[in-house]
């Protein structure tokens, strides 16, 4: 009797032996799976793509490669894309958004339906209160429009604006260097001129459609804050570019090679230049609005992420995000890096050229085959470029845009 106890005691003792690591070792691998399956149980594949996008195209924010993003997606499904009107390339910028600067938007004619707006203009949140009248936007957006932005650190924003708009901003123009500018700001900046400085002083600010040159009183700030907050249902930071696409892919209930891109309208580091620790505080309180814009939002953008993804599956999803990037440029790219414009060989893919900034493309391998080539191409394709192929092929009864520079 005791025999028989002390056996079953010890057939337990090893049972649980052997059970418990296996118990724990499933217990971690559903967690993991669990993780992965969220996806396909919840929000994300949940319902149809998100089709009706507005995009506000910052300045120098990564904002070309998210236009780049939307115009694949939009010619890819036959959307139709908000377009600048006539022969120009932007909707109005740097005056504040109106509906007639969209081409086919007639003032009292049918409403033509557009998809996405994605272009450079100035939105109009009007400042004395969101509903006391309807944003131009929304004259020519659906409702059921996704509104986002990305933003960025606004020292290296404003050093890349320096750069770019050198020759274009007379606060710039006359500045030594950037450091210097931000050494005596007034010496160089005409408030007057507002519209001609954008770049110069709190340019994410300006491009939301409020007063770069406010001051920044907290009751003030915090109620644009909310505005933007209140409209633009998504963030993206341009710092986190790949964590931003994993979570605008997710809210969008895209494909991962949806949100795939290279990286457009970057400059040469020989054009790059670093600002003294020095310059760099006083980019920050020179341009107070910005800094106060983007550590706000900032923290909401993490705060999204880790809400809906989680660190693991945060890891993950950018892992596979740049696993495909490498695939598509070995596939894709001469060198797999991008190039000067002196080296770009095929006129339609060099991108426009501004300031002192030399902007970078990219070749294309040789022997793609044509559906292969398709695919890179538009992958490539600088912003003008793709603008005018897009207002072609929907406006083929209207001229042609003209792309200045690929005329010489
Ligand atoms: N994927 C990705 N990740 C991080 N940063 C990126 C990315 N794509 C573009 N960029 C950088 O964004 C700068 C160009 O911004 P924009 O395209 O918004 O400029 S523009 O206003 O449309 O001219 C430009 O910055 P600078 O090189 O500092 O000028 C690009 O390098």
């Amino acid at each position: 009797m005791l025999l028989s106890l002390r056996g079953s005691m010890q057939r337990c003792f090893w049972t649980l032996l052997i059970l418990t690591p296996l118990l724990l070792l499933l217990v971690g691998l559903l967690h993991v799976d669990m993780e992965m399956l969220t996806p396909l149980l919840g929000g994300q594949t949940e319902g149809l793509p998100i089709t009706n996008i507005m995009f506000l195209k910052t300045h120098k924010t990564a904002s070309s490669t998210v236009l780049n993003i939307l115009y694949r997606f939009a010619e890819m499904h036959n959307l139709s894309v908000a377009l600048p009107a006539g022969s120009r390339f932007h909707l109005g910028y740097p005056w504040l958004f109106l509906a007639r600067y969209v081409e086919g938007v007639e003032q009292d004619g049918p409403q033509r339906h557009f998809n996405i707006m994605c272009n450079h203009l100035r939105f109009n949140l009007p400042e004395v209160g969101l509903g006391a009248c309807p944003l131009q936007v929304q004259k020519v957006m659906p409702n059921d429009t996704l509104y986002f932005s990305i933003l960025r650190n606004p020292i290296f924003q404003l050093e890349s604006s320096f750069t770019y708009y050198r020759l274009n901003a007379p606060a710039f123009r006359d500045a030594p260097s950037l450091d210097a500018f931000l050494a005596a700001p007034h010496t160089y900046y005409n408030q007057s001129l507002s519209l001609k400085n954008a770049c110069a002083r709190n340019h994410m600010w300006f491009d939301l459609g409020f007063d770069p040159n406010a001051p920044v009183e907290e009751s003030y700030v915090r109620a644009r804050l909310a505005e933007v907050e209140q409209r633009f249902q998504l963030v993206l930071i341009a710092e986190h570019f790949d964590e931003s696409m994993v979570l605008l892919r997710r809210r969008l209930r895209w494909r991962l090679d949806d949100v795939v891109s290279f990286k457009v309208n970057s400059r040469s580091e020989r054009t790059v230049t670093r600002l003294t620790p020095e310059g760099q505080e006083r980019a920050k309180r020179w341009c107070a609005l910005d800094w106060r814009l983007y550590q706000h939002f900032n923290r909401t953008f993490w705060a999204a992420v880790r809400a809906e993804l989680g660190p693991r599956r945060l890891r993950s999803e950018v892992a596979r995000l740049r696993a495909r990037r490498r695939e598509l440029a070995a596939l894709c790219l001469q060198d797999g890096a991008p190039k000067n414009k002196t080296q770009i060989t095929d006129l339609r893919l060099q991108p426009f050229q501004s300031g002192q900034a030399d902007i970078l493309g990219y070749n294309l391998r040789q022997g793609l085959d044509n559906e292969t080539l398709r695919m890179c191409q538009r992958m490539v394709m600088p912003e003008l470029q793709y603008m005018a192929h897009l207002y072609t092929l929907q406006f083929p009864e209207k001229p042609a845009k003209i792309i200045p520079f690929l005329k010489a």
